[in-house]
């Protein structure tokens, strides 16, 4: 595994990197973002995982939400993944919610997109070995955020892998994604026309029969795709069959943006790090 630096940052003490690999698991170039801590104290560090939305890399979280002064005076690294396989050989759509940028971080089974979006693999296995590595005194203890396709991706991944991650939260998260426009154009074109095969990657599903770590969502009532991507109703719903531990916090007036984000983030890290410590 040979990682190549191409950007480093001074941030609020710690350390901003970019990196790109070959994924194995992907069969591509990818990059990744991490911000590790100054760990002045030498402490024990935990980490906490970023999945991006539609259209991002994994330069919008680290660019535009601030994140680094939370994440030192937290001391706990986070980790970025990009949001889908990438480059000239890798399937694509002209639409801005398919393909490159749309990777829904599932494993898909139908081509052309078979070889190379197992986003799901990439994050879970491959990206997590990289992380660990990065990681000087890492603690072992992991958590999972993301915002709309990522907050999905942090719902689906961490419920499927309830022992790796002791906490959850999402910002304006797709919840239902078998009964919305994105969802279903992604689960059709990914896992095929089959919804039985959806159900393992629909978070509204896993919530009915998984021990789920806690779960944070806070969601703006001023958002564009809300509620016609990102109602949750069935989520809420179906959280009550497990008793699950989900906070789910609507704010007035705030729309889908990293003005959002940036807003309630603190409030974010505050729920991570109790969960972490
Ligand atoms: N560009 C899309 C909207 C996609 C969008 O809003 N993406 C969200 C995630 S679902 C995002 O974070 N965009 C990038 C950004 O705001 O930095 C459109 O044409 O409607």
């Amino acid at each position: 595994m040979t990682l190549k630096l191409i950007e480093q940052h001074f941030s609020f003490d710690g350390v901003q990197s970019k990196y790109s690999h070959y994924s194995e698991v992907l069969q591509c170039d990818m990059t990744f973002s991490i911000y590790l801590p100054s760990n002045q104290e030498k402490k024990e560090i935990p980490l906490i995982w970023w999945l991006s939305g539609l259209t991002c890399t994994d330069d919008n979280f680290s660019q535009k939400s601030g994140f680094q002064r939370l994440a030192e005076k937290h001391q706990v690294a986070v980790i970025i993944p990009d949001t889908s396989p990438r480059g000239e050989n890798v399937a694509d759509d002209a639409a801005y919610d398919l393909g490159q940028g749309a990777g829904f971080y599932l494993t898909a089974t139908q081509e052309p997109w078979a070889k190379h979006y197992n986003m799901y693999a990439y994050i879970t296995d491959e990206l997590s070995r990289i992380a660990a590595a990065l990681i000087p005194n890492f603690s072992g203890k992991e958590s999972i955020m993301g915002h709309s396709m990522g907050g999905h991706g942090a719902l689906v991944i961490g419920m499927k892998n309830a022992a790796k991650f002791k906490a959850i939260s999402a910002f304006s998260p797709i919840l239902s994604p078998s009964q919305v426009p994105w969802g279903i154009k992604a689960f059709t074109t990914y896992l095929g026309e089959d919804k039985a095969s959806w159900k393992e990657w629909d978070a509204s599903e896993l919530i009915k029969t998984t021990d789920a770590p806690p779960i944070l969502i806070t969601q703006g009532t001023g958002d564009q795709f809300y509620p016609e991507q990102l109602d949750e109703t069935t989520f809420l719903e179906n959280a009550k069959v497990t008793d699950a531990k989900v906070t789910y916090k609507k704010v007035k007036g705030y729309d889908h943006s990293y003005f959002f984000i940036s807003t309630f983030l603190e409030d974010h890290f505050d729920f991570h790090i109790e969960q972490l410590s």
